[in-house]
């Protein structure tokens, strides 16, 4: 059953990872596709080929969301070439990891530019679209099991991820009146370019592994099933939750 058939959808930092999985997730759910990237041309039109090839149509748009009128440009292009959006993921993100003690300011202030203020900006045009339209909508944000506990060298990251879960908690009530939905998903410990080298060091990879009771890190892949269900009229009376997916690392004290 195809969950998305004619609807549109957008997602940020949709070349790699867990945003490009969800573009074609999404395309294989009946959807058009328009995606931002930030700056592999290559990525973001071999992402656009696959959606093509099954049958869909699709777009990449280049541009840094922490620039506030990046979101602009998106939303207006994706509504040239498909004249409407229906569904707006918003996953792009960073994680450098580094100390809390000896933190740059730059990592600090790129971190939460990039992976809070961006989502912000990319919400409120998807969402001004969303209510010109007339016909309701659905937001979901990729936020983190990191919104619910810490990291020694996330210090900078897991404020931004427990900031875009509350992001959706209002967008949430604040879009609720124009039959707008808001919610995160709340990835556990995904195999990407985000955590690559970071997942090098063996034994963190299998100290991770361990804490996951399915026994497994997650694949971009995993995450697809859940967003494509927010994201579809299946969630229709579904506002303002967290999905976490997470393969339980979350609940496993001991
Ligand atoms: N991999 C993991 O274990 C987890 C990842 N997440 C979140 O998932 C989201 C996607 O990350 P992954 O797929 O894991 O890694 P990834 O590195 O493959 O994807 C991040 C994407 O965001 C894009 N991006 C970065 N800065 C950008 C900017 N300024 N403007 C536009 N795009 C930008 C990157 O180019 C990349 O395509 C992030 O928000 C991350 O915080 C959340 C929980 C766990
Ligand atoms: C980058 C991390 O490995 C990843 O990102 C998150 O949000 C979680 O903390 C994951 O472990």
């Amino acid at each position: 059953m195809k969950l998305l058939e004619g609807k549109t959808v957008l997602v940020t930092g949709g070349s790699t990872g867990i945003g490009r999985a969800a573009a074609i997730g999404a395309a294989r759910h009946g959807a058009d596709v328009a995606i931002n990237y930030a700056s592999s041309d290559d990525k973001a039109h071999s992402c656009v080929a696959e959606i093509e090839a099954l049958g869909q149509r699709a777009i990449a748009v280049k541009g840094d969301v922490a620039d506030p009128a990046t979101s602009g440009e998106f939303v207006a292009r994706a509504v040239a070439a498909f004249g409407r959006v229906d569904v707006l993921v918003s996953n792009a993100g960073i994680c450098p990891f580094h100390a809390l003690l000896d933190m740059p300011v730059e990592t600090v202030d790129r971190t939460f530019r990039v992976n809070l203020h961006g989502a912000y900006y990319m919400v409120q045009a998807a969402a001004r679209q969303m209510v010109e339209q007339g016909e309701g909508g659905a937001i979901i944000a990729v936020s983190s099991i990191s919104a619910l506990v810490g990291g020694e060298f996330q210090t900078h990251y897991t404020p931004t991820k427990a900031g875009v879960h509350s992001l959706m908690q209002s967008a949430a009530i604040a879009l609720g009146k124009h039959g707008i939905r808001c919610n995160s998903v709340l990835p556990g410990t995904i195999l990407t370019e985000i955590n690559k080298d970071d997942l090098a060091d063996d034994a963190k990879r299998a100290y991770m592994e361990s804490r996951t009771p399915l026994g497994r890190l997650g694949q971009p892949e995993d995450i697809v099933g859940p967003i494509v269900f927010l994201a579809s009229d299946m969630a229709e009376y579904v506002t303002g939750a967290a999905l976490l997916v997470d393969g339980g690392m979350f609940v496993n004290l001991q």
